[in-house]
């Protein structure tokens, strides 16, 4: 089922055009990430799809009913506790959280129920209790910006644990956002990057990922190639699947293009980002 349909969507700030001609689809239960360079517009497209910012032109469309939570920066307030923060912030929503419901979001993100006020808390747990304020709302959906700037390895680790969770336990759909695809290429179907305005690429994440590098694809070639797998500059890169590699070796092959050398990739990040 699909909760997000995004159709040629386009925004600009002032003079300056940050995405053009954005086209994507969520589905639900899916963990989608958006993948790019500081600046490129991750923040924007998330703002946009929340409704927080209005777009140029273009379509976003929400299936009916759906609960959007967001985690867009670290807002809490220092001299509550978690609780206390969690029962404020909740009762300008539409449901003011029970006692038990702020409990359970607490016990849900690993924080202690205590009187400790934020402050006090490490930068982790303010993530964590960031991660609770999202979930406030019982949302169907959750869009995570760059959630783990600032964590440490274990951190991070935790963190995808509960993101995890969330989709397991709470069939919540998840879109996250990360400057850094090694970081949430563990979690994700499939993710989304945004490289010079445009959302180029489309991957679902498989075991291996072969990249065959070319000395050259001319745009035609390309455009038939991105159907089906990620041409970045001379790299194709493709799910490990017989029936698309057989494809990607008969259209390569009619082209008469030179295969330089083919390699099994581990870290998308030497191909995908720089
Ligand atoms: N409200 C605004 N008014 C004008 N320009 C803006 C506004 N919001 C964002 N921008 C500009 O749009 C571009 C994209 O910003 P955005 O915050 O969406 O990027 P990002 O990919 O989330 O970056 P980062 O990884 O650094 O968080 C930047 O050049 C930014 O300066």
């Amino acid at each position: 089922m699909t909760l997000l349909k995004v159709e040629k969507l386009f925004k600009q700030y002032g003079s300056q055009v940050v995405i053009e001609d954005v086209n994507f689809e969520i589905r639900s239960g899916e963990i989608v990430g958006l993948v790019g360079r500081n600046g490129c517009g991750k923040t924007t497209l998330m703002k946009l799809i929340l409704g927080l910012a209005s777009p140029t032109r273009g379509n976003i469309e929400k299936k009916e009913g759906v609960k959007f939570g967001f985690l867009l920066d670290c807002k809490v307030f220092e001299f509550l506790s978690g609780a206390e923060n969690l029962k404020l912030i909740g009762s300008y929503g539409s449901n003011r959280p029970s006692v038990t419901r702020v409990e359970k979001l607490l016990e849900f993100v690993g924080l202690p129920n205590d009187k400790r006020k934020v402050k006090d808390y490490s930068f982790g747990m303010k993530q964590r209790l960031s991660l609770a304020l999202a979930m406030l709302e019982e949302p169907d959906f959750l869009i995570l910006d760059e959630p783990f700037v600032g964590l440490d390895p274990v951190g991070v680790q935790s963190f995808i644990e509960y993101i995890q969770k969330i989709r397991s336990q709470l069939g919540v759909t998840v879109l996250i956002s990360s400057h850094q695809l090694s970081e949430i290429e563990g979690i994700c179907d499939y993710f989304l990057v945004i490289k010079d305005r445009k959302l180029r690429r489309y991957l679902e994440i498989s075991q291996s990922k072969l990249c065959i590098w070319l000395s050259y694809i001319p745009d035609k070639v390309r455009t038939v190639l991105s159907n089906f797998a990620i041409v970045e500059k001379n790299v194709v890169l493709i799910a490990n699947d017989d029936r698309m590699l057989s494809e990607l070796f008969r259209i390569i092959s009619k082209a008469r293009l030179t295969i330089l050398k083919v390699t099994v990739e581990k870290n998308l990040e030497n191909v995908f980002v720089r």
